[in-house]
Order: structure tokens, then C-alpha cells, then sequence
């Protein structure tokens, strides 16, 4: 049998995830639904059930030509004809194991860093099992949560030796997040061979059928190569228009939680704008606190304002705490390009965590793309433009694309993508951009958007940003607003006015008033 790690099941018998079902059945149906190995894993059986279970599911598992493998145990191994093990840093060395066993016999290890990585794979281990990946309920005495990015560090390390063996990550991967799980853990000479899942097939109502989308989800073709067919990219601008009254309302009703780690400059004017929209704002700094406000469903945003040494160690610490919550996380990169410690800071935030959204202006969006020819920022303002109009839709769609998310390039006609659909913005008022805060407000309100409006992260950046755009467009034409000092009390009055409409289920204020294009590229 050959060893193909791409979608690799491990098995769970607990009453948390197996429940009453028949792990037989289960077994069957992942096979069925394309499973390519599966792990029999039973932390609490006596050795005479493990032995019996193991055979049984052998008989299944050889029916579709797919391996068995044993955790932990090389005598249940053998005892069922199982066609290899897998080992623990506990237990059994990769030797030992290797000469008990078929000289075929296939023998995994898990490994949470380079050190443990590197000695199995000089030991001649077949696979590793790399995590944890993300922190996970399924087992929650893990030793080591590494993220996308310490995946990627142990994929770097392994690829110097130049030995065949195969990897795979475990812990949190589910169909919402197995497409950004491979690319971005992915190293300069070596990805994962495939992901190591156990609740999201094993707890599910159809294993068969969850299995059948990781199969679709882990084929889709590496973006930014080719387009993928699997997923549209035209838009239809009058439905996506008429439903995003319909979202706010939704976000109003549910008043989310959004924890801004936010410059100092303005972090009143935006406290003050969530309150008016109907969300909940804490502004913290510390990176902590984000593991106890991560559980409550709501949103990160992190604005790099005003950076001090400090700053992008506390970052990571939320991010990580959000991303691990799976709540949405806003990158606002703002004068991403001004100093040589913001372009650094850029790398090592992109490199820590993944980012739900990225809102930047044109500047921005370049440095973070990495498309800094003849690009210079002097402070953090925005500065002329040196795009045209296809050149920022392209760049907001490319970096979308590439980094499996959705971009937000803000200016007098906004560019939102999601890496397929394209569509610019031409809300908003030029009021907007003669007072500080109203740039950075934006990412608070989009971050609280998505984390209440799950459904589709592209249409509840559109929804947070119209519902901003209109009440500017509402503040600004008031004859008492006369300059940004009358605007800005104007503009928290119309961003309350909507909440109050949306709230009662009101949708006039935004009947026509969206200018959305869509930008066929
Ligand atoms: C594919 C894969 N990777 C890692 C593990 C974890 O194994 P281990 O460290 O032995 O922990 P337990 O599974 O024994 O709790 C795995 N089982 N499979
Ligand atoms: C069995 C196991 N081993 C892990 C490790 O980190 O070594 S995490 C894990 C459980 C993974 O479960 P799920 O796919 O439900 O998150």
C-alpha cells in the first residue's frame, strides 16, 4: 500500500466525539468519503479490546486500500495486521519500534518542535505528526500550541536534511481553516503531505460527506498560480447591495464584542464610533487579556499607530489567543512602510497569525503584498497615489488571494476582495479623511462585523463599511457640518441614527444609497 498522508483520520471512542455511533461505521463512511489512512486511537481500552476493535477496522480499512495505523501500541500492531504505528515522544523509540515490526511496516512520530523533528527524522521515521496546531478540545494536554508559523519552522528545519518523510499537522483543523492550514504552514522546499484530523470527520452527522469536502478543500489548486475554478468571482452587486441591511441588523442584535489593540491617537474617537454602531469596544494593549476576551465571539483588530518595543509581542499573544478561538482578527497596517521597524513589524505579525481581514491604503496594501518597488511613505498618512484603478483592484485581489482572506483598500473609491470577487466602494465623504481616527474606526467596525455575520466575511465587511460610509455621506450633508470639527459629532450622531434604525428593523436608510461596482479583472 502506498503512503498517501493527505487526509489522515485518527479515531476518537469518547462519548465527547464518537457519542453512541459505531465506530465501524464511521470508519467505513470516512473511507468511503476518501479518507487516505486512518490512526486507530483508544487512550482508554484494555489490550484485549484494542486487539479486537484494531481487527475489525483492518478488515474495513483494507477494503478501500487504505493503511491502518496503531497508536502508541506495537503489539496491538501486530497482533491485527495493522500496517504501522504511531509513537508518542513517550513512548517506543522509532529503533526499537523499527525492529519489532515487517520491515514494511510504516512507523509515525509526533513532534512539536525542530529538535524533536529533526531526531526522528534521522531516526528514519516514516511521517511525522507535527502539532499542536491549534488548541484543540479533543485533547487538551498538549505540550506545545505551535501555530501555522511553528509548523512551517519544523518544515524548514526538516527539509535541510534531504531525507523522505512524510508530515502532517494535527490539532483544530476543521474545513474552515484546512485550505490556509496548508498554505500558510507551507516552507521554501517542503509542504505538509496532508492534515491529521479527528473531530471534525469523527463527531460529524456524515463522515462520509465531511470527508468528501477535505478531499475538495485540500485539492484546490495553489491560488495566485491559476484562478480556481471552484470558486466565483462574479458579483452580483444589486443582491449583495440589497443584503447588507439585513447583516446590520444582524450585527446590531447580536452587539459583539471587539477588542481593539489600537494607537493612542485615536482611541477615543473609535471607542466612541463602536458605541454608536451598537458594539461593544475594549481597548487593550495587553496581550494577556486576550485570552479571556478571545472565548466571547467577538473580533481583534490590531492597529500599528503607534508601535512602541513592546507592541508586536503583545500583538502576537492576541492574535494567537483569537486565532485559536477561530474569532476574526483585522490586520491595520497603518504606516506599514514609513520605517525600517514597521516593514519588520509587518513580516513577523503576517508570519504570527492569520489575519481575517487586512485594511490598509494603497501604501499599505503594497508593503504588505510586498510590491515595494519605487515605494516610499513618509509618515502615516496616505500620500498620492501611484496606482490606477485596475492596479489597486489587481493588488487588493492578489493579496486576498494569497493570503486566503479578505483586503480592504481604503481611499475616495474602496476595493474589497475576497481573492475571487472584486468589487469597489465609491461610498463615503471627503470629510472622512480631514480628522484622525475615521481611517482606523473602519477596522473596528468591520472586525465586530465579521465576528457577528459568519456567513460570508466579504459581505460583512461590505455591510460595516456601507453602514460607516452612508452616516458620513448623512453627517456631511447637515447644514450645521462645516468643516471635520462639525462633522465628527455629526457623523456619531448618523452612525447612531442607522443602529437605532437597524435595530428596529428598519431598512429605509439604505435604500439606493449603495455605490458598489463590481471590477472584472
Ligand atoms: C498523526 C498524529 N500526530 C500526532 C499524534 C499525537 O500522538 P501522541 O503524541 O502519541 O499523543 P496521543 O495521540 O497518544 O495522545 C497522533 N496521535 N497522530
Ligand atoms: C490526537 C491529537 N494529537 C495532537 C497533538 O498535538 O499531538 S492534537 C490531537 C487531537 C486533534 O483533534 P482534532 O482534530 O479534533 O482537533
Amino acid at each position: 500500500m502506498t503512503l498517501d498522508l493527505s487526509l489522515y483520520l485518527v479515531t476518537d471512542s469518547t462519548s465527547a466525539i464518537l457519542g453512541s455511533r459505531d465506530i465501524y461505521k464511521v470508519v467505513e463512511e470516512a473511507c468511503k468519503g476518501g479518507v487516505t489512512i486512518v490512526q486507530y486511537r483508544d487512550k482508554t481500552s484494555d489490550t484485549g479490546l484494542l486487539v479486537e476493535t484494531a481487527t475489525r477496522l483492518h478488515e474495513i480499512t483494507k477494503r478501500y486500500n487504505v493503511p491502518l495505523i496503531i497508536n502508541d501500541r506495537v503489539d496491538v500492531a501486530m497482533a491485527s495486521g495493522a500496517e504501522g504505528v504511531h509513537l508518542g515522544q513517550d513512548d517506543m523509540s522509532i529503533t526499537a519500534a523499527k525492529k519489532i515490526l515487517s520491515k514494511d511496516a510504516i512507523v509515525g512520530i509526533s513532534a512539536s518542535s525542530v529538535e524533536e523533528a529533526v531526531k526522528a527524522v534521522e531516526e528514519g521515521a516514516d511521517y511525522l505528526g507535527i502539532g499542536t496546531l491549534f488548541a484543540t478540545p479533543t485533547k487538551t494536554n498538549t505540550k506545545n500550541i505551535i501555530g501555522t508559523a511553528g509548523v512551517k519552522t519544523i518544515l524548514d528545519s526538516i527539509s535541510r536534511l534531504n531525507r523522505t518523510v512524510g508530515t502532517v499537522a494535527i490539532g483544530g483543523i476543521n474545513l474552515s481553516n484546512v485550505q490556509r492550514v496548508l498554505y500558510q504552514s507551507a516552507g521554501q522546499n517542503k509542504a505538509l503531505d496532508g492534515v491529521a484530523i479527528v473531530s471534525a470527520i469523527i463527531a460529524a452527522d456524515d463522515p462520509k460527506s465531511v470527508a468528501e469536502q477535505f478531499k475538495q478543500a485540500i485539492a484546490i489548486p495553489p491560488p495566485f498560480i491559476t484562478g480556481s475554478p471552484e470558486i466565483s468571482s462574479s458579483v452580483d452587486a444589486g443582491a449583495l447591495a440589497a443584503a447588507v441591511p439585513e447583516v446590520v441588523q444582524k450585527v446590531v442584535n447580536c452587539h459583539p464584542i471587539v477588542h481593539s489593540m489600537i494607537n493612542f491617537v485615536v482611541a477615543n474617537f473609535v471607542a466612541n464610533v463602536a458605541i454608536s454602531a451598537g458594539l461593544s469596544p475594549i481597548m487593550s494593549q495587553y496581550g494577556d487579556e486576550a485570552k479571556d476576551l478571545a472565548v466571547h465571539r467577538g473580533g481583534l483588530v490590531i492597529n500599528m499607530g503607534t508601535l512602541t518595543s513592546a507592541s508586536i509581542g503583545e500583538y502576537l499573544k492576541a492574535i494567537k489567543a483569537y486565532n485559536t478561538n477561530g474569532n476574526p482578527v483585522v490586520l491595520d497596517p497603518v504606516g506599514a512602510g514609513a520605517t525600517a521597524i514597521r516593514r519588520d513589524a509587518v513580516k513577523t505579525l503576517m508570519a504570527g497569525g492569520y489575519f481575517d481581514l487586512i485594511k490598509g491604503n494603497e501604501r499599505e496594501i503594497r508593503q504588505v503584498y510586498g510590491n515595494t518597488s519605487n515605494l516610499t511613505q513618509r509618515g502615516v498618512d496616505s500620500g498620492p497615489s501611484s496606482l490606477n484603478d485596475v492596479e489597486k483592484a489587481t493588488l487588493a485581489r492578489d493579496l486576498a488571494r494569497r493570503e486566503r482572506n479578505i483586503v480592504l483598500l481604503t481611499g475616495a473609491v474602496d476595493y474589497l476582495s475576497d481573492g475571487y470577487r472584486v468589487i469597489a466602494v465609491k461610498n463615503g465623504h471627503e470629510l472622512l479623511s480631514k480628522a484622525t481616527g475615521t481611517g482606523c474606526a473602519i477596522g473596528t467596525v468591520c472586525g465586530a462585523y465579521m465576528a457577528a455575520y459568519r456567513d460570508d466575511k466579504f459581505l460583512a465587511v461590505l455591510a460595516g463599511l456601507l453602514m460607516y460610509e452612508i452616516a458620513a455621506e448623512n453627517a456631511a450633508a447637515k447644514n450645521t457640518v462645516h468643516g471635520p470639527g462639525s462633522f465628527l459629532p455629526a457623523f456619531l450622531d448618523e452612525v447612531h441614527s442607522i443602529w437605532g434604525k437597524a435595530s428596529q428593523g428598519n431598512v429605509t436608510w439604505a435604500h439606493g444609497r449603495a455605490k458598489i461596482e463590481e471590477i472584472q479583472l
